[in-house]
This record gives C-alpha cells, sequence and structure tokens, in this order.
C-alpha cells in the first residue's frame, strides 16, 4: 500500500490561445518513481513548472503530503521538498563543482561548513569527488547532468523533479545515471518524478508511466501498459521509431 506523497488535480495552463496543459490529473505515491512522457511539446516541462511554481495554473491545484504548494513560489516549493534539475543544464560555470552543490544545501543549511561537508556527501555518492574543486564550466555533458541531479538533491528533496537528464548521454553513461537513480530511490526512500525521452531508462526505472499529448494525459499505467497502448504508439513511441 502506498500513499500520495504528490497530487496534481485538473491542472491547467494556457499561453496565449494554446493549452499547453490541460486538466491533467496524476499522483505520485510516496518511495516510487513515476515517468512523465510523450512528444515534443506534450507539456511535460509546463507541468513541471506548475509544479515546481515557476508559474501559476489557470486552473486545478498541487498538493505535497495534502500540504498546498498552487501559489507559492520555487524557493517556498523548495523549503516544502521538491527539488528540481532544469532541461538545459545551468550550473554557475564559474564556481567549483563543490560550491554548486553548497548552493542547493545553503537553502536549508545556514552552516557554510557543514554544507560543504554535506555537498562533498553528495559527490561522493555521484561518484564525482574527483571534480568537486573543478570549474563546473570545465565538466563534459554527462557529468554537468550529475551535478544537476546533486545540486537538486542537495536541497533535501522529498520528492525528486528530474527533467530529461538522460538526455544527449551515451548508453553506457544512461546505464550508470540509472544505477545511480535506481540506489536513491530504493536506498534513501526518495520518490522520483522524471521527464524522460530515454525509453530504455522509462522501462527499467518507472514504477508508473503518466503519458502526454496536446497537454493532455492520455495514457497512465505501468510501463508495459502503456507501450502496448494503441493511442501511446500513435502519438509517440511510433512517431520515435520512424
Ligand atoms: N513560456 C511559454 N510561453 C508560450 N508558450 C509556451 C511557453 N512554454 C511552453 N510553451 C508552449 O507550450 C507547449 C508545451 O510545451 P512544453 O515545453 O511544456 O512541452 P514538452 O512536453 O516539455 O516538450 P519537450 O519534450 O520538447 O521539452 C508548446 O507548444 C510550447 O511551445
Amino acid at each position: 500500500m502506498s500513499t500520495a506523497l504528490l497530487t496534481v488535480e485538473s491542472l491547467s495552463k494556457r499561453f496565449r490561445g494554446l493549452k499547453a496543459v490541460s486538466n491533467l490529473s496524476f499522483t505520485v505515491p510516496e518511495g516510487r518513481i513515476l515517468a512523465l512522457i510523450g512528444p515534443n511539446g506534450a507539456g511535460k516541462t509546463t507541468s513541471f513548472n506548475l509544479i515546481a511554481g515557476v508559474f501559476p495554473p489557470d486552473e486545478g491545484s498541487v498538493t505535497l503530503k495534502g500540504t498546498r504548494l498552487t501559489g507559492l513560489k520555487p524557493n517556498q516549493v523548495c523549503a516544502a521538498g521538491i527539488g528540481r534539475t532544469f532541461q538545459i543544464v545551468k550550473p554557475f560555470g564559474h564556481l567549483t563543482v563543490e560550491e554548486n552543490v553548497m548552493v542547493g544545501a545553503l537553502a536549508r543549511e545556514r552552516s557554510v561548513e557543514v554544507a560543504r561537508r554535506q555537498a562533498r556527501a553528495l559527490l561522493e555518492r555521484l561518484e564525482m569527488a574527483d571534480a568537486a574543486q573543478r570549474p563546473a564550466r570545465s565538466l563534459t555533458l554527462p557529468d554537468r547532468k550529475r551535478l544537476e541531479v546533486a545540486r537538486a538533491l542537495a536541497t533535501r528533496p522529498t520528492l525528486l523533479l528530474l527533467d530529461e537528464v538522460l538526455a544527449g548521454l551515451r548508453p553506457t553513461e544512461v546505464d550508470r545515471m540509472v544505477a545511480v537513480l535506481r540506489d536513491l530511490n530504493r536506498r534513501e526512500g526518495i520518490t522520483i518524478l522524471m521527464i524522460e525521452h530515454v525509453m530504455r531508462a522509462v522501462m527499467a526505472l518507472s514504477d508508473h508511466v503518466v503519458v502526454l499529448d496536446h497537454g493532455e494525459k492520455i495514457a497512465d499505467g505501468t510501463p508495459p501498459e502503456v507501450v502496448s497502448d494503441p493511442r501511446v504508439i500513435e502519438s509517440y513511441l511510433g512517431a520515435e521509431e520512424a
């Protein structure tokens, strides 16, 4: 049995005339991994932004463990327990890798030394300790992606939102990141909501998948259920293979 950690209810967002997200509802059970998939422009990142408080929804609500988040600012959503990564990775390039992670830790921690220790432990965890003193701008793409995850984790989230952290990685790097995410989920109980196009990883990691198309939810089920759903094949998977 699992209780809902995140509940998204009837969320809608329009940009001028365009319905980016339309009447979207789903729940993320505590301790689980849920993937949000769908073609480009389906409304996935907009959904993340609505959850993370980047902009308010036109309609609907977001609650985390029963606490209503709708209308809160991003820093307040972070304080409530949601950490996120961005699709376009944007570390503070002039700061070191360790300092970048400290920025996340200082969202909760006043002591710089404690924040530094937390950052080091996280970098160790993500197998990036060797790069700790390098400027973030010198990192390769896979390392930047891992730094994004470390920065988000440093805010000590109960729910981690991952926006395409596997995009652009080679298969071996994907496998490495999948192992890290699985470990965070299984060993530390971090609940994960991830936007992902790499279907191999979606199949390997997620307990549940929500499929969006044109802002609407078109399927919601286990990975095997959604990949055999004719609507999903037609709108997304078929197109991906083409
Ligand atoms: N700030 C904005 N202003 C106007 N239109 C926007 C804005 N953000 C997103 N849109 C539009 O809303 C729709 C949904 O975009 P969104 O980025 O949420 O899709 P997505 O599923 O994340 O796509 P991708 O897989 O390409 O990242 C698109 O048509 C997009 O052009």
